[in-house]
């Protein structure tokens, strides 16, 4: 398959676009008509760009409301195709792509409309292009791939093929089996693209939803695999119209393509069991099985501070890195870095961003593996210089340019503490009771939404949750969730469009994104939060007014309700399954812990969310209302 990007998926200009295309890798693209229209130069200019940063226009689109019009209407439509073909043969492109007809003017009839299409492709040939029908989802008359093939057959012509856009497939829930039997060879163009699951008019759906495969909820496999059962080996094209990636980087937003290019076919492969032409194999998804460190990058001034909330949360001190100013914090299997050192990565990391977690360490099978997927996918890798005998634990750049190691036991790369540490000779990690990183929440740009869940899933073998709508007092915040089956590991996105949301105020006061919060886990949520009391911690207060609702919500006895208010303690119930939740006051920088205990509970608490939100918009601002 030859695979290529369309103009209309990123922003800026149509040279930014180019550009940007070209960098990822890209060798084709569906020049957008409006991109060329509002290009400052000829259509010979376009192509000498496009050409000489190695890319071949594959196909110009859309020609609108073509078929099936009367006269005069019908003339003058094949007059306006004929100047498309001069622009194309100045553009160096030779197919031409028409979307179905919207026009009330239009008249049905599958034979009308495949004797338009029959001279239009006479026309075509004429000049050596050729032309393709797409049968977009709201189209007038024809609105399913059924009947634009129907009319393509029917069209009789070698210059005149079909157009399967999987939005408008799938948008649709169009049987697919048709698909199987089209011959390959009339399928001149395959534009994919995915969506969430939305209940709106197709039209909108599509021009502000799409988004790349794997980003949305369509079964982009199974279209695939009837695609596959054709035989089809020519051109796919990504084709995404959606309100984010136009507001976006058009750098990150055309790797991001690429990315779920390279993953949706291997894919294929997988499933297909067999070669699927010109596609490498690549390792599989890394199987992970925990966090094993959150790394934070601190400076002299605020490290004894850190120190200090970490021992109060139950930490104790484990090493101390043999030639670095990193200490090693430990409860149950929670390991924390503290990185205080004047040089390297963390230390530039402290620079720009203040206090923060500069780096997650994930378990995993094989780290070798995951950053040989890394580098196939285009995602960053890193390398920084190590002291003599320590250890060079693989890493790739992530969120907000954290990075993100990888530790497996096969190359020996879980030794490291061993390896790059001095034990204190501390042999008591029960603290406060915590065992265990639960989730770790990130916040970043709207924008960026989408790329962050695309590195997480083409990277890790994980799956996503619904994107959940949280409401703040600042404004409205999405959700979404990614975690491995078992639960060994859970990231949570969050991002705002509002400017004053915790969420968006902790990205201007990060100057980035980055994780936010970090849950950690106890077996017994009312003994930790003994402790933490014990030990001065500072937790987050919640209204009355929350536990006078959740006393005949939730049906507790009085003396378990007793012990969530006087604890600051969150709940939450499905079915038997129980949450409970604390949060530490913020911290420096933004950032804050929180305590869970799960029973069974698989979710996050959304319901909860609004009232924590409420309660760090109150303590942040600090300005009581007069008389209180
Ligand atoms: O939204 C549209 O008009 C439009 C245009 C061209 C396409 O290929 C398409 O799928 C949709
Ligand atoms: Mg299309």
């Amino acid at each position: 398959m030859r695979t290529a990007i369309a103009t209309v998926c990123l922003s800026g200009t149509l040279a930014e676009k180019i550009e940007a295309i070209a960098a990822a890798q890209f060798k084709g693209v569906e020049i957008f008509e409006n991109d060329l229209l509002s290009f400052n130069g000829t259509p010979a200019d376009a192509r000498r760009m496009i050409e000489g940063l190695g890319l071949k226009t594959i196909t110009f689109q859309p020609f609108r409301d073509f078929e099936g019009m009367p006269e005069p209407q019908r003339s003058k439509v094949f007059a306006r195709a004929e100047r498309k073909f001069d622009v194309m043969q100045e553009l160096g492109c030779d197919l031409l792509m028409v979307c179905s007809n919207v026009s009330p003017d239009s008249l049905g009839g599958i034979e009308r409309a495949a004797a338009d299409f029959h001279e239009l492709g006479e026309r075509a040939a004429k000049r050596g292009m050729r032309v393709a029908f797409e049968a977009l989802s709201w189209g007038r008359h024809i609105h399913d791939y059924r009947d634009s093939w129907e009319v393509v057959r029917r069209a009789n012509h070698p210059a005149v093929g079909l157009v399967l856009d999987s939005f408008h497939v799938l948008a649709r829930g169009t049987d697919l089996s048709a698909i199987r039997s089209i011959p390959p060879e009339k399928i001149f163009l395959v534009q994919m693209a995915d969506a969430p699951k939305l209940d709106m008019d197709y039209l909108s759906w599509s021009r502000h939803y799409r988004c790349f495969p794997g980003q949305g909820d369509l079964p982009i496999d199974e279209f695939m695999d009837a695609l596959h059962a054709t035989g089809f080996d020519g051109l796919l094209s990504l084709e995404i119209f959606n309100d984010r990636f136009r507001a976006g980087s058009a750098r990150s937003v055309a790797i991001d393509g690429q990315r779920s290019l390279i993953v949706m076919l291997d894919e294929l492969r997988r499933r297909a069991g067999a070669a699927v032409p010109d596609l490498e194999a690549l390792p599989s998804k890394a199987v992970c099985t925990g966090v094993e460190f959150v790394e934070f990058a601190v400076d002299e001034r605020s490290a004894s501070g850190f120190e200090l909330t970490l021992s109060a949360l139950g930490f104790s001190k484990a090493g101390v890195h043999r030639s670095k100013a990193v200490t090693h914090w430990r409860q149950g299997d929670i390991n924390i870095v503290v990185n205080a050192d004047k040089e390297g990565f963390a230390h530039s990391f402290n620079i720009t961003h203040g206090t923060s977690v500069c780096a997650l360490a994930l378990r995993v099978d094989d780290a070798p593996g995951v950053v040989n997927r890394a580098n196939t996918l285009l995602d960053q890798p890193f390398q920084q210089p190590v002291g003599p005998g320590e250890m060079n634990i693989p890493a790739v750049r992530g969120l907000g340019g954290s990075l993100l190691y990888f530790v497996d036991r096969r190359t020996g790369l879980d030794r490291h503490w061993d390896v790059d540490f001095v034990p204190t000779g501390a042999d008591d990690f029960t603290g406060a009771g915590l065992t265990s990183v639960d989730h770790v929440s990130q916040s970043m740009h709207y924008e960026e939404m989408l790329t962050w869940l695309l590195f997480y899933t083409s990277l890790l073998d994980v799956r996503k949750t619904p994107v959940q709508t949280v409401i703040d007092p600042g404004g409205v915040v999405q959700s979404q969730a990614i975690e491995t089956g078992n639960g060994s590991l859970r990231l949570i996105l969050n991002a705002s469009q509002s400017q004053r949301t915790l969420s968006s105020r902790f990205l201007s006061e990060l100057f980035g994104s980055g994780v936010q919060h970090i849950a950690l886990a106890t077996d017994d949520i009312f003994a930790t939060v003994e402790r933490l009391k014990a030990n001065g911690v500072e937790l987050l207060p919640i209204p009355e007014n929350y536990y006078d609702d959740l006393e005949v919500r939730a049906d507790l006895p009085a003396e378990s309700m007793e012990r969530l208010r006087n604890g600051n303690i969150l709940y939450d119930r499905e079915g038997d399954a129980e949450y409970f939740q604390v949060y530490t006051r913020t911290l420096e920088g933004g950032f804050f812990f929180e305590i869970v205990e799960r029973r069974s509970y698989r979710g996050y608490g959304a319901v909860n969310a609004p009232i924590r939100l409420a309660s760090q918009t109150r303590l942040s601002s600090e300005t009581l209302p007069p008389g209180v």
